[in-house]
């Protein structure tokens, strides 16, 4: 039986199944691997039995995943499985922030008595004019899987769209619109922008990258849509922006103490990919990224650890290293199982920055001399054995 321990509701309603073959635990001490969503791990005490972590989402900002892999954890995520969700309120936040949509029903509510409401909601209908979105320039930072697709559906939406992502991936180079105008830098993006919407993970390089600087580059009246972290904007120079009328609306997923001040936005309860659609993508493919590497050491989708597949453990042991990516490494794994005389039917060694990943499959259980011996390799984080 292996043992599941989640953090954080997974799902609305409580689902989640892993099937035959496992259980949920109270604690993470009796746990081999983690579910979780968005809360955060820095600082928390994780127990040495716990071999993987599967964030259901996109975002591992909450996650010490370096950290986590110098002890032999491999972090996944699930990457795509909460875009739609995200792209659909991105485009309800950009009407909603450009019509007087919420202002205007606020009217009708508060004007719920007025036996003369139909003639008079005609008269007060001036007061919500806004502005469309067809014809309008947009810059969308990030290219991936969230801003991949809110960029085609703003070129669907008439829109005049840039992009702006200098590592994107060729997957979503092929899925982006031609119609995407792709600029090189943040500046260059930024420059005549009606609207701004941010995509990008949080990391060294994007705390605070939209400033006072390119908030200055953007056409009067602009507005800021941020559904990726709350690190990515300068909360105070946004403050100041819409206080000088240079941005006439900010719409965030994040309500810190500083957004919630902020005059003219709309802040949401981090609530983009809260659908049931995109918690069950979510949970569907943490889950299945979980079994595999519990099961067979495989490892997709991992942000701290290479991947690697070598299909089902069907020979009569399966192993699997976890170490730096540092040289000698096969062949000081290759000297201790060739004293165990140790014959080896396949093996497979991947890296991903400065970890990686040697499994291999044997014609017979090693001993537990061998395994010790793996173990005390110096770069070894862990060993694994699977089967
Ligand atoms: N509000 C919410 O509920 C959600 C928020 N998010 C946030 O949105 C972020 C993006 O999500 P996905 O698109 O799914 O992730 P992704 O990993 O598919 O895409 C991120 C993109 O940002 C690009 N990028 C990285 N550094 C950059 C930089 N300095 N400048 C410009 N582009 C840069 C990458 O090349 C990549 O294409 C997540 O990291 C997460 O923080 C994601 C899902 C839900
Ligand atoms: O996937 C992400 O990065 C998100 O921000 C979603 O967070 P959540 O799982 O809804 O707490």
């Amino acid at each position: 039986m292996r043992h599941i321990k989640t953090i954080d509701d997974i799902t609305k309603d409580g689902d989640v199944e892993f099937g035959e073959g496992y259980d949920f635990v109270a604690t993470a001490e009796e746990a081999d691997a983690i579910l979780m969503r968005s809360t955060d791990l820095h600082g928390y005490d994780l127990p040495e039995g716990i071999r993987a972590i599967a964030r259901c989402g996109a975002g591992v900002n909450n996650i010490p995943v370096e950290e986590y892999a110098r002890r032999g954890v491999v972090v996944f995520n699930s990457p795509g499985a909460n875009s739609n969700a995200v792209k659909e309120l991105v485009l309800a936040m950009m009407i909603l922030s450009s019509r007087g949509v919420v202002q205007s029903m606020n009217w009708v509510r508060a004007n719920a008595d007025d036996p003369n409401i139909l003639a008079d909601a005609e008269k007060a209908k001036k007061a919500f004019v806004g502005r469309e979105l067809k014809g309008k320039r947009v810059g969308v930072v990030g290219l991936g899987n969230v801003g991949s697709k809110v960029a085609n559906a703003l070129v669907d939406l008439g829109m005049d769209v840039y992009g702006y992502d200098p590592f994107i991936s060729v997957e979503h180079a092929w899925a982006l619109s031609q119609n995407v105008q792709r600029v090189g830098t943040l500046e260059d993006l930024c420059r005549g922008c009606d609207y701004l919407t941010l995509h990008v993970p949080s990391k060294a390089d994007t705390k605070g990258m939209i400033s006072t600087e390119q908030l200055a580059l953007l056409a009067p009246g602009a507005v800021l849509i941020n559904y990726a972290r709350e690190t990515i904007i300068d909360e105070d120079a946004v403050h100041a922006a819409l206080e000088s009328g240079k941005l006439s609306w900010f719409a965030g997923d994040f309500a810190t103490p500083k957004t919630v001040l902020m005059p003219n936005t709309y802040i949401t309860t981090h609530s983009g990919a809260g659908t049931g659609e995109a918690e069950a993508n979510c949970a569907d493919m943490a889950i299945s990224e979980l079994k595999d590497y519990l099961e067979n050491g495989n490892i997709a989708n991992s942000v701290n650890y290479p991947a690697c597949n070598m299909g089902k453990a069907r020979a009569a042991s399966r192993i699997a290293c976890l170490h730096a990516n540092v040289p000698n490494m096969i062949g000081q794994i290759t000297a201790i199982l060739a004293k165990d005389n140790a014959n080896v039917q396949r093996m497979v060694n991947e890296s991903a920055g400065e970890n990686a990943y040697t499994m291999f499959d044997t014609d017979e259980h090693l001993d537990s001399s061998t395994i010790e011996a793996l173990k005390q390799i110096p770069a070894i984080y862990r060993v694994r054995v699977i089967k």
